[in-house]
C-alpha cells in the first residue's frame, strides 16, 4: 500500500492504473468469449461506470453498442439512500443481450433496481460487470455475473468513484481508513 501526496489527508492506495488495467483485460476476456454471437449493448451506469467503461472498450473485440443510464443513491454523501432516476437508455432494449458496466458492487440496491429495468423492457439477457466488490454481509440482490477486484468495507475512491463528489479522476483505486463503516 502507498500513498499518493495530492490527494485526501490519509488516502492509501488499493489498487495501481497498472493493477486495474490487469484485470479489466481479464474482464475483457470473459466477455469476449461469452458474448462471441450476441447482439451485445453496454450499458453504462453513470456517472461511476464511466472510466471503467472507457478502458474496458479498446478490449472487446467483438461488435457492440454502448448506452448509459444515470441513476444515482449515494449522491455526494458516504451512505445510500433512495435510487434517483436521471437519465434512461435511448436504446430499445427489447430483445437485446445486456451488459451493465458498474463502478462498484456495494449493497446491491442500484443493480437489482437497473436488473428489474432492463428485464421490464424486454432484454433477452441481463448481466453485470463491476470493476469493484465490497467486501461485507448487507448484500441483497444477484451477484454481478463479472466481478473484478475486492475492496474492503471503506468508502472508495478513484478510477470513476467519488468522495463527496470530488476524486473521480484519482489514478487508483484508493480509501481513507476512517471512512471504514
Ligand atoms: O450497490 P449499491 O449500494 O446500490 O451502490 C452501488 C452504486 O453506487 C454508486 O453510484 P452513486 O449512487 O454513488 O452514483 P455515482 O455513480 O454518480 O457516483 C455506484 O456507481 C453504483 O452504481
Ligand atoms: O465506496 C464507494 N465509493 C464510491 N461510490 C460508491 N457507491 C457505493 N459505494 C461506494
Amino acid at each position: 500500500m502507498s500513498t499518493h501526496a495530492s490527494l485526501p489527508i490519509g488516502a492509501t492506495c488499493l489498487y495501481t492504473l497498472e493493477e486495474i488495467q490487469s484485470k479489466l483485460v481479464t474482464l475483457a476476456a470473459q466477455v469476449n468469449r461469452d458474448y462471441q454471437d450476441k447482439n451485445l449493448i453496454l450499458l453504462c451506469v453513470m456517472n461511476g461506470a464511466v472510466v471503467t467503461l472507457g478502458q474496458i472498450l479498446p478490449h472487446l473485440q467483438i461488435a457492440c453498442e454502448i448506452d448509459y443510464v444515470h441513476v444515482s443513491r449515494y449522491g455526494d454523501a458516504l451512505q445510500g439512500g433512495e435510487l434517483n432516476w436521471l437519465a434512461r437508455p435511448q436504446t430499445a432494449l427489447q430483445g437485446r443481450h445486456v451488459l451493465l458496466i458498474e463502478d462498484i458492487y456495494d449493497e446491491g440496491y442500484t443493480l437489482t433496481a437497473l436488473r428489474q429495468f432492463c428485464e421490464q423492457s424486454g432484454a433477452d439477457s441481463v448481466r453485470c460487470l463491476a470493476l469493484t466488490n465490497k467486501q461485507h454481509q448487507r448484500k441483497q440482490g444477484a451477484t454481478p455475473e463479472y466481478l473484478g477486484l475486492e475492496v474492503p468495507d471503506s468508502y472508495v475512491f478513484g478510477f470513476g468513484m467519488d468522495i463527496r463528489g470530488y476524486w473521480r479522476n484519482a489514478p487508483g483505486i484508493f480509501m481513507i481508513p476512517e471512512t471504514a463503516t
